[in-house]
């Protein structure tokens, strides 16, 4: 007897009619956790532990190509088998939030992938940060997830109204919910896009209260929570890797270790989506090759004199733009390199503890 039922852990149709097609005789499961190249997959059956073919490592261009957390897998050995199950392939992606990895190196790190919603994880103490936010918002947009703001302790903020209008600037068509896992202000609401079938992740700095808040919505504390010093909101990493989570109530949880950096990708859609104020603006300039930088009937420039944009907001829109566009260039030159080489071995040291 089935004891999960797949479609209520997130399976969709597209990705049911793809795996039949591509995997005849295999079975369907959904990655929950990764460490160390071994996996732990959710089946009908129960958790199983997988690693992934020989074919695979073989064929890898990066640590991307990997199943990651959320990714659904194909597999070939009988769930009842003994050891360890084969992957053999990972089904199409519709949504992936990943990030540049932190450092020297241009590789992708992915954080999550087959997210309905990706909450933003923002404390309304200490660390609240409108430009970090924004770095988030456009990275979310990017994902194909339906990104949401989720500002956290608001039993610590004293100046919520003030918040929530400079948050709403910058959030521009995404939802704003406030909570506080201490009087459990908007647990509801939250609640209400994790329902059977979704996929939400939780996305942001440590010490925000993500697990705390998972831990509700689980009713027991499965999340270790650390102790933080409140004083300068800083907390040690208690997540330590990303994990995939079933809510008894119906939907699926995916916590991530609170990040220090989001070094972004080649996001240049995810911006221009969560900058649309600007990018609106931009049509509207007197020359359609405007940089907005003195030009005359320049309709940004305006916008920023008549106080309608910030200067700041303008800055974080450049300063991200030029980043994404460096990433696109970085990465149309290493698909070349690849495309050359034909693959790239996979180093065993993994991603798994994020100290970062
Ligand atoms: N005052 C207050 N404290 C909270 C709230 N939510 C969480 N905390 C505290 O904040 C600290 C960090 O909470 P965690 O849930 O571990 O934070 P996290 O985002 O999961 O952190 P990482 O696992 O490091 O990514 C703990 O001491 C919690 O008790 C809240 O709503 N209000
Ligand atoms: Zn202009």
């Amino acid at each position: 007897m089935s004891k999960f039922n797949l479609k209520e852990l997130g399976l969709k149709d597209n990705t049911i009619k793809e795996f039949e097609s591509l995997y005849e005789g295999m079975y369907l499961g959904r990655v929950v956790c990764e460490q160390k190249n071994y996996y732990k997959v959710i089946t009908e059956k129960g958790v199983i532990s997988a690693k992934v073919s020989g074919k695979i490592m073989y064929n890898a261009c990066s640590i991307a190509s990997y199943p990651a957390v959320g990714d659904w897998v194909a597999m070939d050995r009988d769930e009842d088998a003994q050891g360890e199950a084969i992957i053999h392939g990972t089904l199409e992606r519709y949504s992936k939030f990943s990030r540049k990895t932190v450092g020297p190196k241009d590789d992708e790190q992915i954080i999550a992938v087959n997210i309905d919603t990706v909450f933003i994880t923002m404390s309304l103490n200490n660390n609240f940060n409108l430009r970090r936010l924004e770095r988030y918002i456009s990275t979310a947009w990017e994902s194909e997830a339906e990104p949401v703001v989720l500002l956290t302790k608001a039993d610590l903020c004293e100046d919520l109204e003030e918040k929530l209008l400079e948050v709403s600037k910058v959030a521009i068509g995404v939802d704003i919910l406030v909570v506080s896992s201490l009087t459990n202000e908007g647990i509801d609401k939250v609640k209400e896009y994790i329902t059977n079938g979704k996929t939400v992740a939780f996305i942001g700095s440590s010490g925000v209260g993500k697990s705390t808040l998972i831990n509700k919505f689980l009713g027991y504390e499965k999340m270790k929570v650390s102790e933080i010093r409140e004083s300068d909101g800083k907390g040690r990493h208690t997540t330590t890797y990303r994990e995939l989570i079933v809510i008894p109530q119906g939907g699926v949880v995916i916590d991530t270790p609170g990040m220090r950096e989001l070094p972004i990708m080649d996001i240049e859609d995810g911006i221009e989506s969560a900058f649309r104020d600007i990018e609106e603006l931009t049509i509207q300039c007197k020359f359609g090759n405007c940089t907005h930088d003195g030009e005359p009937g320049c309709a940004v420039k305006e916008a920023i004199s008549k106080g309608v944009i910030s200067e700041e907001r303008y800055k974080s829109y450049i300063k991200l733009k030029k980043e994404a566009e460096f990433m696109a260039k970085k990465e149309k030159t290493k698909k070349l390199k690849e495309s050359k080489k034909g693959r790239i071995k996979k180093s065993g040291k993994k991603d798994f503890v994020e100290i970062i």
